[in-house]
């Protein structure tokens, strides 16, 4: 049985994860970020993670899309352990099952909309005409069919983070992670991204997670999940 099998359960979550603590070694101190945190998420669900700054809520999203190792517990997303993957399995593991939205997009300069949203298709194996119809119907889709030649240079924040969403759901995956994505928009963008994740949710069931401080984003898209002194919390 190869290491990716063996890493294989039968959960029908896409993000199972038990007991999970984060510590970092500080000299011969250890600090504790959070411990014992457990988080199920199911498909086409949407999970907000809220908290004040330096709670640990970007360390546990990048866990979670298997960017960091545990220092204990485990975590399934899509029925696999993440973590206990080679590197080049996790590659190709987060090519295929996740998206990832960061506020700061993490396009690449030198290419166009159209470019950076195809790459992630044309990374898995797709061949360039289908990875250029499918980011040009999805670059329609998030209101930018007529911005597709432009380099992120050429766009505002609110377009640059439109084709990052684009981007990160290209390959269509089963979660996109999403760090603050309305964090640089003003209202009314933010209100666009908002509509896009519920409509995109509710139509290909994709789940999301997502770290924000927008509290009405994270109250009207559903769970909403506290992480206050290591510990997750649901908030009522
Ligand atoms: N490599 C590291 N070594 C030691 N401590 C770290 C390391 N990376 C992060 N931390 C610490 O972990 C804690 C959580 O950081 P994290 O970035 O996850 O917080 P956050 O909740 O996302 O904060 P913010 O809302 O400000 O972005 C912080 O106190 C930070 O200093």
């Amino acid at each position: 049985m190869s290491k990716e099998q063996s890493a294989m359960s039968d959960s029908p979550l896409v993000i199972d994860c038990r007991q999970v603590t984060r510590t970092y070694s500080e000299g011969p101190e250890k600090l504790t970020i959070f411990s014992d945190i457990s988080l199920e998420v199911a498909p086409g669900e949407t999970v907000a993670i809220v908290g004040s700054s330096g709670a640990g809520k970007t360390t546990l999203l990048n866990l979670l899309g298997g960017l960091d190792k545990p220092s204990s517990g485990q975590i399934s997303i899509c029925g696999k352990e993440i973590h206990r993957l080679s590197e080049g399995g996790r590659a190709r593991f987060r090519n295929r099952h996740l998206g990832f939205v960061y506020q700061f997009h993490h396009l690449l300069p030198e290419f166009t909309a159209l470019e950076n949203v195809m790459m992630p298709c044309v990374l898995g194996g797709l061949p360039v005409a289908d990875a250029r119809k499918k980011a040009d119907v999805l670059l329609g889709r998030v209101g930018l069919a007529e911005r597709l030649a432009h380099k992120p240079g050429e766009l505002s924040g609110g377009e640059r983070q439109r084709v990052a969403i684009a981007r990160a759901l290209v390959n269509e995956p089963d979660c996109v992670l999403m760090d603050e994505p309305t964090g640089n928009l003003d209202e009314h963008t933010g209100e666009g991204v908002r509509s896009l994740i519920e409509s995109l949710r509710d139509q290909f069931g994709i789940a999301f997670v997502m770290v924000t401080h927008d509290m009405k984003m994270a109250r009207s898209l559903g769970r909403v999940l506290r992480l206050e002194q290591g510990r997750l919390i649901q908030e009522v």
